[in-house]
């Protein structure tokens, strides 16, 4: 059985690698000869930072005040204490490896921590709910910093808040799996997309070699990777490439994909989160509109008095936990679904024109459930009305979709192409932020936002200080507030969680920011939380931006 020492002391090693070559060749090495396929299962997901499966809905509910919390009774040392190391490191993680270091020497002989150990607390901190839960976590915590040796406490913390600083990512993951049991990446990453859990991928891998992961299949309540579009450069060009296009309105809301099976729905999110008991009256006109057997891909909007209401409130819907009748009245929705994986069978090799027929037969449509509108054309004509008939409704513009196009789990081709209006934004990871002055010195009044490099390191692009109104500050203050690392007089650092889309006048190069470059004139648009940080916009594709706007001005 593997301990946590061993893992952490891995960890410690492949932390220095920069070398991406290097990294994937070290973890293969060393999940190559885990034996015990529940320890397998559980490192690669410790590896990127992850207690449970991104789709799981458990969550061990500890955030930094907890961690402060019992760092303070380990070692009992003040808080002031901790914050002070936290930015002397700038990294909770290593502040708590050196709190403990110099508490250790009293400690008595403790057993030694596994994998397994360390999972089952943490699954038992994700049953604990309300009253004595928040006391009986930190008793947890405390059991665990008290058997862990330093360096264990410095993954630990890091696993806890999600973010082990290994600068591994998906991509090494899957080719860490491909090289350990000598698998083709390609049959790894496929197996991925359709059962989006790279710790049963590399289990499957060991026990059954490739045609264990060749016979790996969508499962209904498990979510598949959804498949994404890339930006149109013209009509034409589209239509050039598409010759007959299935044209949809982009509508402007969120993704979901809707599984109805065995009496049961599940509804994930865009980042695949499970957000059903947050959307009541979809769950149950499914039951009523949908055969069943079915997993479908769609779009949720929000709608009042015929007009789409923004994007935002649909995102207040999925986090809404609480007194959700409340807000069903005032924020309705309206389900567009455009798309169907499966039907009892696997359905994303067929055509798209398959795919929809089948799609038209599941579905009775109703007040809530609709299927989304399709023109079929190859005139751009027809596509430019298309476009001005969804944006005089409110929405994006338009989806150009190949008919011939079977469903690609997460990826980002050409067989979908958007259309839209306005110009491309970013989406980047809020790290840090400032409070503001005087009357608002309880409100954040700016944030620090991060693009992430190809193994998923975060660096800093600039800093977002317009286009918040007063509500939007206010609500921003509380979501950031629990992810507040440390401070430093009105500067805050967070636990990097969520992204916002910013909008900018141009990119610059600049040495102020590690990433190189700076934005001119950032302007928030909105908080984008149906993305995750592994989302976020790429070092790569700001450098892209920084040389095409150079091109369009003509160098
Ligand atoms: N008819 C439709 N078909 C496909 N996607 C649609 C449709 N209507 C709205 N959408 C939304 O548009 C998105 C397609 O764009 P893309 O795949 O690039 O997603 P994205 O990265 O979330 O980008 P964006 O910020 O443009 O929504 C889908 O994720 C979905 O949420």
């Amino acid at each position: 059985m593997l301990t946590f020492k061993e893992f952490a002391e891995f960890c410690s090693v492949i932390e220095k690698i920069s070398s991406t070559l290097e990294l994937t060749a070290r973890i293969a090495a060393f999940i190559r000869k885990i034996e015990d396929e529940d320890d397998l299962y559980n490192v690669i997901h410790f590896l990127m930072g992850r207690i449970f499966p991104p789709w799981d809905e458990r969550e061990i509910g500890v955030g930094v005040g907890l961690i402060y919390e019992a760092l303070r009774q380990v070692t009992g040392v003040s808080k002031s204490r901790i914050e002070q190391l936290v930015k002397e490191t700038g990294d909770l993680g290593l502040a708590a490896e050196r709190l403990l270091k110099e508490k250790k020497q009293t400690t008595l002989f403790q057993e030694e921590l596994t994998i397994k150990r360390v999972k089952e607390i943490f699954e038992e901190m994700a049953k604990l709910s309300g009253e004595g839960s928040q006391k009986r976590r930190v008793m947890l915590l405390t059991d665990l910093y008290v058997s862990a040796t330093p360096i264990e406490t410095r993954y630990l913390t890091r696993l806890i808040l999600g973010e082990m600083r290994l600068g591994v990512g998906e991509g090494i993951i899957r080719d860490a799996i491909a090289r350990a049991f000598g698998i083709d990446s390609s049959i790894v990453e496929r197996a991925y997309m359709l059962t989006n859990d790279y710790g049963r991928v590399a289990v499957v891998a060991k026990k059954e070699g490739k045609d264990g992961l060749m016979r790996m299949k969508i499962q209904l309540h498990y979510p598949v990777k959804m498949m994404l579009a890339q930006v149109a450069e013209s009509v034409d060009e589209a239509l050039r490439e598409m010759r007959e296009a299935a044209v949809e309105w982009k509508y402007d809301g969120s993704r979901v994909q809707v599984h109805y099976g065995n009496g049961k729905v599940t509804i994930f999110s865009r980042r695949l989160e499970n957000v059903t008991s947050a959307l009541p009256e979809i769950v149950d006109e499914v039951k009523k509109c949908v055969r069943e057997n079915v997993i479908l891909d769609g779009e949720v909007i929000a709608v009042k008095d015929g007009k789409p209401m923004p994007f935002q409130q649909v995102l207040r819907r999925f986090r809404r936990k609480h007194e959700i009748s409340k807000a069903m009245e005032r924020i309705p929705l309206i389900v567009y679904f455009f798309d169907i994986l499966y039907d009892g069978e696997m359905l994303i090799d067929l055509p798209l024109k398959e795919r929809r027929k089948k799609l038209e037969e599941v579905i009775g449509e109703s007040e809530i459930i609709k299927v989304a509108q399709q023109v079929i054309t190859s005139d751009p004509k027809v596509v430019e009305e298309e476009f001005n008939r969804a944006i005089e409704a409110g929405h994006e513009g338009l989806m150009l979709k190949r008919l011939d196009s079977p469903y690609t789990p997460g990826k980002r081709g050409k067989l979908w192409l958007k259309l839209k209006a306005v110009m491309e934004t970013l989406d980047l990871v809020v790290v840090g932020g400032e409070w503001g002055e005087g009357k608002r010195s309880h409100l954040l009044s700016s944030f620090e936002l991060a693009c992430r490099d190809e193994n998923g390191r975060l660096l800093r692009v600039g800093k977002v200080a317009t286009g918040f109104t007063d509500e939007d500050l206010e609500e921003l203050t509380e979501l950031f507030k629990p992810l507040i690392e440390y401070e430093e007089g009105k500067r805050v650092v967070f636990q990097p969680k969520y992204l916002f889309e910013v909008a900018y006048q141009e990119i610059q190069k600049s040495p102020k920011y590690e990433s190189g470059f700076a934005l001119r004139f950032p302007r928030f648009v909105r908080l984008r939380d149906d993305k995750s940080v592994e989302e976020a916009d790429t070092l790569e594709r700001i450098a892209k931006l920084y040389e095409m706007q150079f091109k369009s001005k003509g160098g």
